[in-house]
């Protein structure tokens, strides 16, 4: 009994008397087994270890298999973090078909096909500039959805639910928002974004051309409003603006710190591969359906860029904006 008492039930009962050793002794089996810890307890140990070695077996096999398939269907071309620089990363992808149906300009219509990244086009100082004049032009009106545009060459600006030409609205007073050196800066680095791109795709830089629309966007969480608002519906600029052979874009805010959501995602049919603004990045790809993109529904902050178009048909060119 003794030695019974101090197997099975010794944590409980070190302290007891003789009497009430012999009261537990006499316990219905029912009522002892829960004291009977110390025999079973190795083997519940055991089992709860090889429970726990299972479990934990299972949960990483899960998620490594989710992360795995994870990585198959979404890629990152640029992450916010790292600095892409002096020379563009560029991925290249067969062209589509989608120029055949256009007049061909040899030494500007796409034969080499893609997509590329720089931080080394525009710096992260100008970057700022050129946010602070958006945020400057943009607060004067904005659209009441989530998606703002300032266009300074034709001079569209969101206000609500419709747009307003801001050189015609706010007459001279504009000259209160922009500067010379503003527009200057503008010019430049649409200047370095066409060498960059007519230099990653073999093309003649002269023979590549501005067009429309270039403008300014705002980005936030709000819900849309009218269908202006909706920046994130998968689409082809080729086929959605026409006269664009090569497109462009200049982050103006960093994702994951100015905004969250956001990512600009090129979609395959393979994976999705996306780009992380980053104020000062340009990123730029051939504007067919080999490009087919979206962007990502920003969830949080304000996410700001510039689309800068070129068209190899000088027929839908358009000259840098001047201040008026
Ligand atoms: O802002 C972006 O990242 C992309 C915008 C876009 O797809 C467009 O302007 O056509
Ligand atoms: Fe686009």
């Amino acid at each position: 009994m003794e030695s019974f008492l101090k197997r099975t039930v010794w944590i409980h009962t070190h302290h007891l008397s003789k009497g009430d050793e012999a009261f537990v002794a006499k316990l219905a089996p029912r009522w002892r087994g829960p004291y009977r810890v110390g025999s079973s307890w190795r083997g519940s140990r055991g089992l709860l270890a090889l429970l726990l070695v299972v479990t934990c077996g299972c949960a990483a096999a899960t998620w490594l298999y989710v992360t795995s398939l994870d990585s198959d269907i979404t890629e990152s071309l640029a992450r916010q973090r790292e600095i892409i620089s002096p020379e563009p990363r560029v991925y290249l992808v067969p062209c589509s078909e989608d120029y055949d149906n256009y007049k061909r300009y040899p030494g500007c219509t796409p034969q080499k096909c893609g997509r590329a990244v720089t931080d080394s086009a525009v710096t992260r100082e100008e970057a700022q500039v050129l946010r602070r004049l958006a945020e400057r032009a943009l607060a004067l009106a904005g659209s009441e959805g989530g998606a703002s545009i300032l266009d300074l060459h034709s001079g569209a600006l969101s206000m609500g639910k419709q747009f307003v030409n801001i050189y015609r609205y706010f007459g001279d007073q504009i000259r209160d928002v922009f500067t010379q050196e503003d527009f200057q800066l503008y010019r430049d680095v649409r200047g370095r974004i066409q060498a960059i791109v007519a230099r990653t795709f073999d093309l003649d830089p002269t023979l590549l051309y501005l067009t429309k629309p270039t403008f300014f966007s705002r980005i936030n969480s709000t819900a849309a409003k009218t269908q202006h608002d909706e920046y994130w519906h998968p689409h082809i600029d080729k086929v959605t603006y026409g006269s664009f052979d090569y497109t462009s874009l200049l982050y103006l805010s960093d994702y994951g710190s100015d905004f969250t959501g956001g990512r600009f995602v090129f979609m395959d049919q393979n994976a999705n591969r996306t780009v992380e603004p980053r104020a000062g990045r340009v990123s730029f790809f051939s504007s067919g359906s080999e490009n087919l993109h979206r962007v990502e529904k920003v969830t949080w902050g304000t996410r700001y860029a510039i689309t800068v178009s070129f068209t190899c048909d000088p027929a839908h060119a358009i000259s840098d904006p001047t201040l008026p």
